[in-house]
């Protein structure tokens, strides 16, 4: 559990991604200082125009006015449309900084979001099978796409403004403090008090986002197994309940959504309003002062310009704190995920297959259960020798397929050995095994892609290989008459190929990648029994020195073999060839005693 702590994003990894970009930082937080400097001067023109032109009182601004204006315009109009271009010129130039600094921090954000993904990439190869079965895809995918989307918000966005927000009000406050101290004071003392209060409201509705996000990935995870079977639930006329069932939770997001968003808009407004409050109570002192002191009347107006001008950030100073919350939701279920238990993977001590030669396997006293409820695999006992094919049969849920999840490394046994070439896998490490190995299922994986892809997985094959894998597994002639031959689009999972070339296009792969082991599990039991024999024997010469294993019911797929071990409640009851087998009392006799001479036998 610890080294999956390694790769969790906490605050250690949070800064030293930040150092990496401490340049970027840096100059974006440079540039949001001159842009607060540029700006937070603009009400200061107030007290200028309104004391020094409208009523006429000439002191120092109109002189350095004068210093730049031409004589003929030293008149009222002048200085008001001097003072109108100075306005419009630092609001430009303050506008262009900011949007220089939010894209420092979106270069930032990305990047960092970025690496956040791609840790969690590299997790996905590494959680265990188990953990995927439980977690379902759904939950994983929100993860990797909404949360990450909410944190790169939350620092591209809500960050940059929350800098240039504070340096906005702190700015505010010091040139407040100089144009009169106590409005300055009751400024800086109104606000860590409006903070605190609206921080009090907000810690009563985090959690509501947190819940909303549970709806959605519930939701998410029931969607996409709805549209992966949508195909059987019409057929079995089920897609309406299934889709009621969809809007039933689609309503659950509503109900937590909206009262998340209620509830976080209300306590924002509430601090607002707090802020408002003493909004009113700074300008009703402002205006007793103007009785009761020396602030002028253009003073008064700067000191209210000052105040609308810190309405915008303080508001987005009191919503940075929402976001804060659903980043840090976000974050939390980031880290689930990255916490996720992972796959056995020992490291590689002994090499046994570096002579390229042939595998034997071993599986010695094995146990094995998915859960506490019932052992699957009991004392299994039993020899692949080298090069020979052996069959393993018996009833559905006899274990079978469980274990080549445990020869591949899926899942791990509770306890007893399995040794290839004498040697115990977990000396080897699967991922050693797993270039030997080549598994064909039943229901093989295809991907949404062309016939190409499909086949080699991403590696590099000449056309001449791969027609040649086509013609071993008796799909040449199917995609020669394709138009696009090769390059032929297959659908999702394959939809537009029929069952049994699905299966013959996964043989196909497995011919190709060359592997010293073969787990054939029900691989032909989609083709018809003529395409099954002719595919068999051409797999013959193929299969020669390869050690393989196949599981099957159909008669034909089993009698082949060298070896064959019948299964039953987790371990061998019986072992022999075809032969042997129908002439000995038992479960095999039981299942293809009277088929002897039929081609296939369902169980
Ligand atoms: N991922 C899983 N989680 C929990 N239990 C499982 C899982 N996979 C299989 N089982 C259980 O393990 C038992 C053995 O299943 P397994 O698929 O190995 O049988 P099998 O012999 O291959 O059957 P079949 O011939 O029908 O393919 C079954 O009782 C099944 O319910």
């Amino acid at each position: 559990m610890d080294s999956n702590n390694n790769h969790i994003i906490n605050q250690n990894w949070l800064i030293s991604q930040v150092k990496k970009h401490k340049a970027k930082l840096i100059f974006a937080n440079i540039v949001a200082i001159i842009a607060t400097f540029v700006s937070v001067p603009i009400p200061l023109l107030m007290p200028l125009m309104v004391d020094e032109v409208l009523l006429n009182n000439p002191s120092s601004g109109i002189n350095m006015m004068n210093h730049i204006l031409p004589e003929a315009l030293q008149t009222p109009t002048g200085y008001i449309a001097l003072a109108f271009l100075l306005i419009v010129l630092m609001r430009s130039i303050s506008q262009l900084l900011n949007i220089l600094q939010s894209r420092q921090f979106t270069l930032v954000s990305k990047t960092i979001t970025y690496q956040i993904r791609c840790r969690m990439i590299d997790k996905l190869g590494l959680i265990s099978i188990q953990q995927y079965e439980t977690k379902g895809s759904g939950g994983i995918n929100s993860h990797i796409i909404t949360d990450i989307e909410t944190i790169d918000k939350f620092i591209g966005t809500t960050l940059s403004k929350f800098i240039i927000s504070f340096l906005t009000v702190f700015g505010t406050a010091i040139v407040l403090l100089w144009l009169e101290w106590r409005l300055g004071l009751f400024i800086l003392l109104v606000n860590p008090i409006v903070i605190y209060f609206s921080r009090k409201l907000g810690n009563n509705v985090k959690h509501l986002k947190q819940k909303e996000n549970h709806s959605f990935e519930r939701f998410q995870n029931r969607l996409i197994e709805v549209l992966d079977g949508i195909y059987q639930l019409r057929a079995a006329n089920k897609e309406k309940i299934y889709l009621n069932e969809l809007k039933h939770q689609a309503d659950e997001i509503r109900h937590d959504a909206d009262k998340y968003a209620w509830q976080s808009e209300a306590a924002g407004r509430l601090s607002f309003l707090l802020f408002l409050l003493g909004f009113e109570l700074f300008r009703a002192a402002a205006m007793l002062m103007v009785l009761f002191s020396d602030l002028t009347i253009g003073q008064i107006f700067a000191v209210f310009g000052y105040l609308w001008f810190m309405l915008g950030p303080v508001q987005e100073l009191l919503g940075v704190q929402f976001s804060w919350y659903s980043a840090k939701a976000a974050l939390q279920r980031i880290n689930y995920l990255l916490k996720m238990e992972e796959e056995y993977r020992p490291k590689c001590q002994i090499n046994p297959f570096i002579d390229n030669q042939e595998i034997d396997i071993e599986v010695k006293n094995l146990n094995f259960a998915y859960n506490d409820e019932s052992q699957v695999l009991n004392n299994l006992n039993l020899t692949l020798p080298a090069g020979k094919k052996v069959a393993l049969v018996g009833a559905s849920g006899g274990g079978k397929s469980t274990l080549i999840q445990l020869l591949i490394g899926v899942y791990r046994a509770q306890s007893g050995q399995l040794l290839f070439n004498g040697t115990n896998v977990d000396n080897i490490g699967f991922e050693i095994i797993r270039e030997q190995i080549a598994v064909v299922l039943q229901q093989p994986i295809l991907f949404n892609d062309t016939l190409r892809q499909n086949l080699t997985l991403g590696s590099q094959h000449s056309d001449d290989e791969l027609w040649n894998v086509l013609h071993i597994a008796q799909l040449d002639d199917v995609i020669s008459q394709l138009s696009d031959g090769l390059d032929t689009q297959i659908g999702r999972q394959g939809v537009r190929l029929s069952g049994g070339q699905r299966q013959r296009l996964s043989i196909a792969r497995m011919l190709l990648s060359n592997p010293k082991f073969v787990i054939l599990d029900e691989a032909t039991s989609a083709l018809d029994t003529a395409t099954e024999s002719r595919l068999h024997k051409a797999m013959n010469t193929f299969l020669a020195g390869r050690t393989t294993l196949i599981v099957a019911h159909r008669l034909s797929a089993v009698q082949q073999a060298d070896l064959i071990y019948v299964l039953e409640d987790g371990h061998v009851i019986q072992t022999g060839t075809h032969g042997e087998l129908v002439k000995q009392e038992g479960l095999y006799q039981t299942l293809y005693g009277n088929s002897a001479s039929s081609a296939a036998t369902p169980i």
